[in-house]
């Protein structure tokens, strides 16, 4: 982590010199000021964490630099230090807004005191308007569906409880999934991932709950599973619905213990681990045909969120195009692009099977291919402009013309490699080379 910055203003020079060496050795960021001047063109030009200002001095008066401080940035705590500290100028001092107030001749390990104790604010604000706007800014969330969503979001993540998260493919559970454990106070400790439909029983079992060296054949090292990897923090179990009845009843049993021991293994180890599952299936008609316990369904579904289908909160559409073509234009190094009305109108008025997802790729897609500054409604694919009835190109034509641009450009990426582009397009080198002769990309 960053050092943190103390500026110390104090007109008494080796007063001065004396707390610049004690807090450096404390690892702190050391800037010096002798005056409320120097202190003020100090902070302008540099992220000044902490003031630690004598209340007497020529120039600016340490209090009259504080109320300047403060107008600059709210964010400076301040510690002012006052040889005529009487209660009033201290309350005075506070009221302004210091952190603390220390009284002259003080011991150094006071101010050290009191400048740990300050930077542990600091830290706790930072990390916790780092959290925030890491939430928000890429949450977008304006629609009164997705407000009262984040609304609950906030609500349970400080709660231990497990959480069922509802919706179609592609609205984003993994996403609000993530946002709880990033406010939850597990923040620190692992978010991990499984995804349950991906892998055959044995494998997932062994992934989730590791095994032992010997355990079986081929497991010739210890594996700790993801559970044991999300200690302290949260485990995210995507398509729930989809696990076996065997992995179904080690899970309840990992519930309902809060332990497990590891396949081939006899050691247990206490677990504490926040269960988030997720599935676009419905859970309940499973129990109901008897694929899914009833029991592990109760305990996993303790909070159930719903997160709602894309053409049921349009307001989000035009955010949601801003985020992702900030993203896309920063990936692909391109000026990112402004919608039109009728374009937006004409997304507005999609049905979004694929919910964001699908909004995702079509603006990285417009983004590649499309010539102007603007997105006009002749650059959205087919499949959106049937409705509006706007006559284009064939699909397969258009397929086409995508492909050779991302080709075009993955080529150039990669100076022309032929093996690192087709590794970065998921194809082989063949393929790619009929590709490039196909499509004439090779002048
Ligand atoms: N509200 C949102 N704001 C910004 N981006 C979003 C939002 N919702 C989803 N996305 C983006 O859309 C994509 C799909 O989201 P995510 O993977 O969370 O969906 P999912 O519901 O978990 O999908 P699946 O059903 O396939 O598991 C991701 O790239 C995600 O970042």
């Amino acid at each position: 982590m960053k050092k943190l910055s103390v500026l110390i203003v104090e007109d008494e020079k080796n007063l001065a010199h004396l707390l610049e060496r004690v807090l450096t050795k404390e690892g702190y960021e050391l800037f010096l000021a002798y005056d409320g001047h120097e202190a003020l063109e100090i902070i302008k030009v540099n992220k000044i964490d902490i003031v630690l200002t004598d209340i007497k001095m020529p120039k600016v008066e340490g209090m009259a630099l504080l109320k300047q401080i403060k107008e600059m940035d709210m964010a400076i705590e301040v510690i002012v230090m006052t040889a005529f500290a009487t209660i009033d100028t201290a309350i005075n001092a506070l009221k302004m807004g210091a952190r603390d107030y220390i009284r002259k001749p003080f011991d150094i390990e006071e101010i050290v005191d009191a400048v740990h104790k300050t930077s542990l604010l600091v830290k706790n604000a930072t990390f916790n308007s780092a959290e925030q706007s890491a939430f928000s800014e890429t949450l977008v969330a304006n629609s009164p569906k997705m407000k009262e969503l984040i609304k609950m979001v906030k609500k349970v993540s400080g709660s231990v409880a497990n959480i069922y998260i509802q919706g179609e493919t592609g609205v984003g559970k993994e996403l609000i999934a993530h946002a709880i454990h990033e406010l939850s106070n597990r923040r620190e400790c692992p978010f991990i991932k499984v995804n349950c439909s991906a892998l055959p029983e044995t494998l997932l079992e062994s992934e989730l709950f590791g095994y032992e060296k010997g355990a079986f054949t081929g497991a010739f090292a210890r594996k700790l599973g993801r559970f044991e990897l999300a200690n302290g923090g949260t485990i995210f179990l995507d398509e729930i619905g989809d696990i076996s009845p065997l992995i179904q009843l080690k899970l309840l049993r990992i519930i309902q213990q809060k332990e497990l021991e590891r396949l081939g293994g006899t050691q247990t180890i206490s677990l504490d681990v926040r269960i988030i599952t997720a599935t676009n299936k419905n859970l309940e008609t499973l129990v109901k045909e008897g694929a899914f316990r009833e029991d592990l369904y109760y305990r996993l579904n303790v909070i159930p969120l719903t997160v709602p289908p894309l053409r049921e909160r349009v307001e989000d559409i035009r955010d949601l195009i801003e985020t992702f073509m900030s993203i896309s234009s920063s990936l692909y190094q391109t000026k990112p692009k402004v919608i039109e009305q009728q374009a937006l109108e004409a997304l507005v008025q999609y049905s979004w099977p694929g919910n964001v997802r699908e909004l995702e790729n079509i603006i990285e897609r417009i983004l590649i291919i499309s010539e102007g500054e603007s997105i006009k409604l002749q650059d959205l694919p087919p499949k959106i402009l049937k409705k509006n009835n706007v006559p284009t190109e064939s699909l397969e034509a258009y397929k086409e013309s995508v492909e050779a641009e991302v080709l075009k450009r993955t080529l150039e990426h990669c100076g022309g490699n032929i093996t690192k582009a087709a590794e970065k397009l998921g194809i082989s080198r063949r393929s790619l080379h009929r590709k490039i002769n196909k499509y004439n990309l090779n002048t």
